[in-house]
């Protein structure tokens, strides 16, 4: 479970262009609850997510992750639990380096230093396999370095990675923004699936208003640094698409 607790961040305090980008937020996300996040330009919604990450620290309040208080560790400290895909398909995977070896290096992410694994043939095995659930046949293509694959295959590769190494969390950042329809397609219905088949706690930010309707068990409207607007899941499948119209304004 996730437990936000009247959290503010405020950037360029006391100056002219100051930003109250989250005012006050409190909210629990129950675990293998999947939020979906929309909201204007500017609403918080990344801030937010930052501040779960710890890519951001609070001005004042706490996050708690399982019992856990992480408020004051750093990211890094934070990926025991949380993994995190954002906009930008280069931006979770190594591009010179193989298919292979970006998963050896998601295998040993949150492992003691020095810990060597991966370099067997039942490793390679494995991977092969967990790629082959995506359907995609790149299975077939582990030796290739990650830079010749498109967009879409990378973000269900980077996906995959994330999830693989035992995380709870899942950050979803606009994961399909930069992809053509069909490859976000993909990708969104491969996050759906993987969050799913690892009991993943999810988080959506999402501008798709197909894939708010569709995605999630828990929908938010954030507005000016706050919770406007809080469905659950059966609030949720009682929406018709246009009722969610107004929410991206
Ligand atoms: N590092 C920063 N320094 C200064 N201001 C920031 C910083 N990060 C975010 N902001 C401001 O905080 C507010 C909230 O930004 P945030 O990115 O969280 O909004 P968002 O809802 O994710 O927007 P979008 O939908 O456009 O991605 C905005 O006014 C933004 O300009």
């Amino acid at each position: 479970m996730i437990a936000i607790n009247n959290v503010h961040k405020v950037f360029n305090k006391g100056k002219a262009n100051q930003v109250n980008a989250v005012n006050g937020i409190t909210l629990q996300i129950k675990s293998q609850e999947f939020l979906v996040i929309v909201g204007s330009n500017g609403s918080g919604k990344t801030t937010l997510l930052n501040l779960v990450a710890g890519s951001v620290m609070p001005d004042s309040g706490t996050i708690v992750i399982d019992d856990n208080d992480v408020t004051k560790l750093a990211d890094y400290k934070r990926s025991q639990w949380i993994a995190r895909v954002f906009q930008n398909p280069m931006s979770g995977t190594a591009s010179d380096l193989s298919i292979l070896d970006n998963f050896r290096l998601a295998a040993i992410r949150t492992k003691p230093k020095g810990l060597s694994i991966g370099i067997n043939d039942n490793f390679k095995r494995e991977v092969k396999d967990k790629i082959a659930t995506l359907g995609m046949g790149l299975e077939n293509k582990i030796e290739q370095s990650m830079g010749t694959l498109s967009g879409g295959q990378r973000q269900a590769l980077t996906l995959l990675m994330s999830v693989i190494d035992s995380c709870k969390v899942l950050l979803l950042d606009e994961p399909t923004a930069a992809l053509d329809p069909r490859s976000a397609d993909v990708v969104m219905r491969t996050a759906d699936k993987l969050i799913s088949d690892f009991k993943l706690t999810a988080i959506l930010i999402t501008h798709n208003l197909k894939d708010a309707y569709t995605y999630g068990t828990r929908i938010i409207q954030m507005g000016e640094g706050l919770v406007i607007n809080d469905l659950n899941r059966q609030e949720k499948a009682g929406l018709k698409q246009n009722d969610l119209f107004d929410w991206f304004a």
